[in-house]
Parts: structure tokens; C-alpha cells; sequence
């Protein structure tokens, strides 16, 4: 099995709802996020690719409109903008356009990452 990831980046707030009110995550707050693909096939094209990283490009293109720079409590609602959920929802967008894609990470700080992953299909 092959497999390749890419990252991506942008900025934008969010606050958490669901945590006790001390909980310094439900003040409004942002992260440098840093989002990373990852796709994998038992075969690799002619080129000797799983996909080329270039076609990759769509998803920075989402991410740019999209989330780049903005709040998102008012993307995601009603989900909780979690680094889980977030996850979850990217993967949810980009599993159409990539179906060798099999988990997608968010990560808010250098320190914590999230994982949405399909076992297998
Ligand atoms: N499982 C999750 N836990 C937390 C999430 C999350 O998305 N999933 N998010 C947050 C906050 O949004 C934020 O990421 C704070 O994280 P934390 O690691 O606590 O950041 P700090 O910089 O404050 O960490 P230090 O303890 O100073 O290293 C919280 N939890
Ligand atoms: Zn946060």
C-alpha cells in the first residue's frame, strides 16, 4: 500500500461551547491551523504517482474561500468547531473529489493534532 499526505494552512477563530464556563477555549480565541491530507491506493498511476500532489490544489482553493481568516463557530454550526469535527468535515468535502483519501488531520497548536480516519473500505 501506498500512501501520501499534503498540509495546508490557515488562520481563523473559534470558540468552544461545551466546556465549563472557566475553560479558557469557549472565550473567542484563534489558531494557526495546519491541515494535512492523506490518500492511499495499492497501485500508483504510470507516473508513479498515488496522485499527484498538484491536484491537490482544490483543496487549498476550499480552504482559502472557505475558512482562511474567519470564525468557525459560523462555518460549522451547529457542530462544536472542535479539531475533531473539523476534521470529520473535511473529510466529508474532499472525500468526493479524492476517493483515495483516507484521513484527513487538523492541527491547532505544534503541540495537538486531531485524526478523522477511515479504517478501511
Ligand atoms: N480533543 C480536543 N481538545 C481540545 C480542542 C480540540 O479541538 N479537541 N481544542 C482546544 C482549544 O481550541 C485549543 O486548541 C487549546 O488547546 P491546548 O492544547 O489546551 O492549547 P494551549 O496552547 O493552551 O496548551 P498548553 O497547555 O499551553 O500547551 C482545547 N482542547
Ligand atoms: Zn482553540
Amino acid at each position: 500500500m501506498y500512501s501520501i499526505s499534503k498540509q495546508f494552512s490557515f488562520s481563523a477563530a473559534h470558540s468552544l461551547q461545551e466546556l465549563s464556563p472557566e475553560h479558557p477555549c469557549t472565550r473567542l480565541h484563534g489558531h494557526n491551523y495546519v491541515v494535512t491530507v492523506y490518500l492511499k491506493s495499492e497501485q500508483l498511476n504510470k507516473t508513479g504517482f498515488v496522485c499527484d500532489y498538484k491536484e491537490l490544489e482544490i483543496i487549498n482553493e476550499y480552504i482559502d474561500s472557505h475558512l482562511d481568516h474567519k470564525n468557525l463557530n459560523d462555518i460549522m454550526s451547529p457542530l462544536n468547531p472542535s479539531a475533531e469535527n473539523l476534521a470529520k468535515m473535511l473529510y466529508d468535502i474532499f472525500k468526493p473529489a479524492f476517493p483515495q483519501l483516507y484521513a484527513v488531520e487538523v492541527s491547532e497548536t505544534p503541540k495537538t493534532s486531531a485524526i478523522y480516519e477511515v479504517e478501511s473500505e
